[in-house]
């Protein structure tokens, strides 16, 4: 399989308080074209902040992003714009527009960048199709549900055909059954378009469920790369052993056994 995301030595620091605070230290990784890949790391890890190198929403300090063999760090603002076109996001938080309905929150790329009207509606039909909301068009995100809205952040991620889809905790805020609807609508995605999908969660079982590759970034570093069956069976980072432990102990932890349940 090609290498799509490749990362070298990626350094970014945040300055809190006047004092440097490292959040990536020389993360290197690589995905190939078509997979959903995942990315593993406890609060503060700096998972967003990689996901936010990756379109440039963030500036890394020093290293390489290279996305389908063009090297985001030295694009000028133009072809930086134009390449952001082809990479997809989607928030935790959904990050929608409440004054707008989900049409226009789904048309919105598409709008700034100019298309055609009549372009527009074919894609926004076409991309609310894709997520099952074509009967959801007029309505306010105030009043989706949690996994309605999530599906509006990625037909608005997808409508302009992205071949990267950036996912920043996107399944974070739902409740379990939501969780897995929207990580089967992913992988329906991924199946029919070969969209290379970057999974960075939290949750292990998310990409056990989804992911057959995954890293875990511990303290800005990738501590640990490979199969997720693998990384499951026999982790070998700190933070890996520590997720899989826990996932492991829920697994076989009975219904109403533990106190508080
Ligand atoms: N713009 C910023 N300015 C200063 N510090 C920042 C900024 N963005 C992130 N940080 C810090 O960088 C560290 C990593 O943040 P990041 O959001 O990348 O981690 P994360 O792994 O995604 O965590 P979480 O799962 O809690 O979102 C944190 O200590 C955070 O406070």
């Amino acid at each position: 399989m090609a290498e799509f995301v490749t990362i070298k030595n990626l350094h970014k620091n945040f300055i809190k308080d006047s004092v440097p605070i490292k959040v990536l230290n020389g993360v290197n990784l690589t995905v190939n074209k078509g997979e959903i890949f995942g990315v593993i790391g406890f609060s503060g890890a700096g998972k967003s902040t990689l996901a936010r190198c990756i379109n440039r929403l963030e500036t890394p300090d020093s290293g390489q992003i290279i996305v389908d063999g063009t090297e985001i760090l030295s694009l000028s603002d133009k072809e930086l714009r134009k390449k952001r076109k082809k990479i997809g996001m989607v928030f935790q938080n959904f990050n929608l527009f409440e004054s707008k309905t989900v049409y226009q929150n789904i048309a919105y790329p598409l709008a700034i960048d100019g298309y055609k009207k009549s372009e527009i509606k074919k894609k926004v039909i076409e991309a609310a199709e894709m997520v099952g909301l074509s009967d959801k068009l007029s309505e306010y995100p105030g009043g989706l549900s949690g996994g309605q809205k999530q599906r509006v952040g990625i037909a608005r991620a997808l409508v302009g055909d992205p071949d990267l889809l950036l996912s920043d905790e996107s399944t974070s805020a739902l409740d379990p059954q939501t969780t897995i609807q929207i990580l089967d609508l992913l992988k329906e995605i991924n199946k029919k378009t070969n969209i290379t999908i970057l999974m960075i969660t939290h949750e292990l079982d998310a990409i056990k469920y989804t992911c057959r590759k995954m890293a875990v970034l511990e303290n800005g570093e990738i501590t640990e790369e490979g199969l997720v069956e693998d990384i499951f069976k026999n982790p070998t980072s700190r933070t890996g052993a520590l997720f899989a432990k826990v996932f492991n102990e829920m697994q076989h932890t009975e219904l109403g056994d533990g106190a508080g349940i």
